[in-house]
């Protein structure tokens, strides 16, 4: 990353969390860049919300060092009060009305801006007099997503912020964040499975697989480097033969890879000539195509165990029996 304008929020260097034999993070080294929306993306049990955790001061790193504005976050108000940390398992003290939730988030968040609050709660037709209790879930998802955008926090977190909510709700979720977002540049991290709803919002991507990063890039970047490549079976051969192939479909003599490299006018002009089709990939297929290739390929980084991945706690637990 440059010197100058760029600024980073959190920097991550080889953080490592351990439970008992499950590694949840494993070596983990990041930036955030100050003022994007970061997606944080990876399969069940990839270490999303440990990761969160450590960010804002609820968990801590076995090893390594995570510094959040320049400082450890752990028990460390002066970072605290500039975090906002929205999960999905929030829980609120029993008799707690969603106005008394409010009441606290304005006390807690200095940048806390009310007119923010009010549109979301409007919208969302939250009622204030209700038990936080008695809410469905999408309204539990509701006011943590309200607290969060008005909580104006210089680093906001969210983890699956939408559990439950409608694509109503949901969109209105996206509106309300990319407007108050450009109006008040911060810091978001959204943890999410519904990749192709956000798809447009990301602007850095944060891939976990495993407890590793698969991937930290540019949104922009990750899509200018994946594409689809269709035609004669023996043309996309020869295409693919300069790039990674993460996926392949044969359809008769015809096929289509999934690929990944650099492929600017000289590799289309190439395409052109070999008569083959190239399509870019959406977000969240390349996502798909990288944790699954990663699984299946069992090399570096994550060791051979990852063969049978599809549970995140079978596979880190094999993975740290076969070191
Ligand atoms: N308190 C804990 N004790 C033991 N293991 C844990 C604990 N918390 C998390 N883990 C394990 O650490 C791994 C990472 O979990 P984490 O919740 O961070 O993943 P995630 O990416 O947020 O998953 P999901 O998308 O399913 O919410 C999992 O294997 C999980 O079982």
């Amino acid at each position: 990353m440059g010197a100058g304008a760029m600024s980073t929020v959190v920097h991550a260097h080889d953080v490592t969390r351990r439970y008992g034999d499950v590694t949840a993070l494993d070596q983990v080294s990041f930036s955030l860049t100050e003022n994007r929306i970061h997606g944080l993306l990876g399969r069940n049990g990839a270490g999303k919300t440990t990761l969160m955790g450590i960010m804002t001061g609820q968990n801590f790193a076995t090893t390594g060092e995570l510094r959040v504005f320049d400082e450890q976050p752990y028990e460390n108000e002066r970072v605290l009060s500039r975090v906002c940390f929205i999960k999905e398992s929030q829980t609120y003290p029993q008799h707690f009305k969603v106005r008394h939730a409010l009441d606290a988030a304005r006390l807690l968040f200095p940048h806390w801006d009310e007119d923010v609050a009010q549109a979301l709660l409007a919208d969302f037709r939250l009622p204030l007099k209700r038990q936080i209790r008695k809410l469905s879930r999408g309204m539990h998802s509701m006011l943590g997503i309200t607290i969060g955008l008005a909580s104006r926090a210089p680093l906001t977190l969210f983890d699956e912020p939408y559990l439950g909510l409608d694509a109503v709700a949901r969109h209105l979720f996206y509106d309300h964040l990319l407007t108050d977002y450009a109006a008040h540049p911060r810091t978001v991290v959204l943890s999410t499975h519904l990749i192709d709803e956000v798809g447009d919002l990301l602007e850095n991507v944060l891939l976990l697989d495993n407890g590793r990063v698969l991937l930290d890039t540019t949104a922009d970047d990750l899509r200018g480097q994946v594409i689809t490549a269709s035609g004669p079976a023996s043309a996309v051969d020869e295409f693919a033969a300069t790039s990674d192939e993460l996926h392949r479909e044969a359809l008769g003599r015809y096929a289509r890879a999934t690929l990944r490299g650099t492929f600017g006018p000289a590799e289309r002009d190439r395409a052109r000539e070999l008569g083959l089709d190239l399509e870019p990939v959406s977000l969240q297929d390349i996502v798909i195509r990288l944790t699954t290739a990663q699984a299946r390929r069992g090399d570096a980084p994550t060791g051979p165990a990852d063969l049978g991945a599809a549970s995140g706690d079978a596979g880190i637990t094999n993975r740290e029996a076969a070191r």
